[in-house]
């Protein structure tokens, strides 16, 4: 159903109480019990929301709220707390304080624990979803499986720490020049402090938990500084932690201004690892940083390769999917299709009948496309479209279409380097296509990007697939469908502006400690059966 603004307030009404619509939608076994109950900690009496310090949910000294605007209505949904540098320093210290002793816990109590707080997330997945809905209008389906998937990660995330965590090495010295088996190392993997976690706005349940899971696993404390839109999501979710049992002041949550606190959180002398995943904010956080272990998942321009043998049937359906979910507002979205010029008429025209399939409206209708986070981001998309057209891109399906933060799915055709839709990331359901004379002119293209996160390549011909993944320079490369993060337990990493280090369930358990080693010096050689 195609919506306009001026009904929205009709069609929020509609979306809202309608028991016929809620049971149509996918997991409605999931439905939370009691909310309101479960939820009272955590609302002040003004109803704005508290922060989280000390296993206690408080209202800030600053007597300060920041709000979290709506992206459908564009209107104020939630308050959250407007946290101070010195409660940031009281997170700070309890959270040293209180890792001490999580490091000295069992590693299958802390599995234990993280799966406790996974099953809460199941249980009280449709409030959370239902912030997400509002605070960042991602489709209420996709915002269920989002908390799912979450908590699927954080059962994952606490089986592979059992084994990965309670793997250590044994190293005999005599197997370097000069020495003999007099010394024996024993190194193993101990946890790293605290870990400040800040996830970006389009995953702020999936993306703290992928923080979270890791580092508590690993036996470190942690700070979340949840983004302000998503922040409500966030502290529904941190709650499910406290609930299950977190032991006081392993997990602190800030919300607030990011000219009072941001600066303050990532350059205080308390944190031992940043877990950011965010944009080019990221990169100016790494240049301020101590010295300390940056993980950073940051922006991307992922490029879809169409060879002339590709089934461009298959082509085209996975780039509308990958370009166009949650209105293009994912770091793995197909930003830009470069495709040889002999069959980019027709692939084109296969773009332009999936583009005309998708339905705009709101995430409480589960919209294909639905508002983008903020009016800047409207703002910005329109910008990069407009520099395109003016410089000749031509527009497939219509006219450019704005209402509010909505804006209606587009397809740029003959798109060319001198644009900036060739180079930038417009996290928005905008998608340009370059036409190339060949495969080798894509890669360059590709390779000439600042970002380096995922790309992928479409063709029939498997050798063909290897070398080109092989001289494509980003993290991913996805042979015959779109970049994704998922399943989360693969490697996800961006080479260059894309990001440092790895993510992945594995990888952010190795990310979240760092290497003891205890050498035993005999008093004489000793050889095992010698
Ligand atoms: N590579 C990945 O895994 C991945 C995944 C999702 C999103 N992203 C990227 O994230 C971006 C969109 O998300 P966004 O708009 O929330 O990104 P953003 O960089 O604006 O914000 C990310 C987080 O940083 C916080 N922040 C902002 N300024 C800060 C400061 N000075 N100090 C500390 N924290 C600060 C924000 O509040 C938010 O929580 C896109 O560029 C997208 O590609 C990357």
């Amino acid at each position: 159903m195609l919506l306009t603004l001026t009904n929205v307030a009709y069609a929020l009404a509609k979306a809202y109480p309608s028991s016929a619509v809620r049971a149509a939608r996918p997991y409605s076994w999931l439905q939370s019990a009691a909310m309101s109950e479960f939820y009272n900690d955590i609302v002040a009496s003004n109803g704005a929301y508290k922060y989280f310090l000390d296993g206690q949910w408080r209202e800030s000294e600053s007597g300060k709220t920041v709000s979290v605007t709506n992206p459908s209505t564009r209107q104020t949904c939630y308050q959250v707390q407007a946290c101070t540098q010195g409660e940031v320093d009281k997170m700070f210290e309890s959270a040293k304080v209180a890792q001490k002793a999580w490091a000295k816990t069992p590693l299958w109590k802390r599995a234990e624990l993280l799966h406790k707080v996974a099953a809460l997330m199941r249980q009280h997945a449709k409030p959370i979803a239902d912030c997400l809905v509002k605070e960042v209008a991602k489709p209420a389906k996709d915002s269920l499986s989002e908390v799912v998937r979450s908590a699927d990660l954080l059962d994952y995330c606490a089986e592979e720490g059992l084994r990965f965590l309670g793997e250590g090495q044994l190293l005999a010295a005599d197997s370097f020049p000069g020495h003999a088996r007099n010394k024996l190392c024993l190194a193993s993997k101990v946890p790293l402090g605290v870990v400040l976690a800040i996830p970006p706005f389009n995953y702020p349940v999936n993306l703290a938990v992928s923080k979270l899971g890791p580092a508590l696993m690993a036996g470190n404390a942690v700070l979340l500084k949840p983004p302000s839109q998503g922040a409500v999501a966030g502290l529904h979710m941190a709650h499910c932690f406290h609930a299950a049992g977190l032991p006081t002041g392993l997990l602190a949550v800030a919300t607030g201004r990011g000219a009072e606190i941001g600066d303050y959180l990532t350059m205080h002398p308390g944190v031992n690892c940043i877990s950011f995943t965010g944009g080019d904010t990221g990169i100016s956080i790494s240049r301020k940083a101590g010295m300390v272990p940056l993980q950073m998942e940051l922006g991307g321009k992922d490029v879809a390769i169409v060879c002339a043998d590709a089934d461009l049937a298959l082509a085209a359906r996975a780039i509308v999917r990958g370009a166009f979910s949650y209105s293009g507002q994912r770091c793995t979205a197909v930003k830009l299709v470069l495709v040889e010029a002999a069959v980019a008429e027709a692939l084109v025209g296969a773009l332009a009948a999936g583009v005309a399939g998708l339905r705009v409206g709101l995430p409480e209708e589960d919209a294909d496309i639905t508002p983008v986070v903020s009016s800047s981001s409207a703002d910005f998309i329109e910008g990069l479209v407009r520099d395109a057209q003016e410089k000749g891109a031509t527009f497939v399906n219509g006219a450019f279409r704005r209402e509010g933060n909505l804006l209606w799915p587009l397809l740029l055709d003959h798109v060319r380097p001198d644009m900036r839709l060739a180079w930038e990331e417009p996290f928005g359901p905008v998608l340009p296509v370059m036409r190339v004379a060949s495969v080798a002119e894509a890669v360059a293209h590709c390779n000439a990007s600042k970002y380096g996160l995922q790309g992928c390549v479409f063709t029939r011909d498997i050798n063909a697939a290897i070398a080109i993944s092989d001289a494509m320079e980003t993290g991913t490369v996805q042979v015959n469908a779109p970049p994704a993060r998922g399943p989360d337990h693969f490697p996800f990493q961006g080479f260059r502006d894309s990001g440092i280090g790895s993510q992945g369930i594995r990888n952010s358990l190795a990310m979240m400690v760092k290497t003891k080693s205890t050498v035993i010096n005999l008093d004489k050689e000793s050889y095992a059966m010698g």
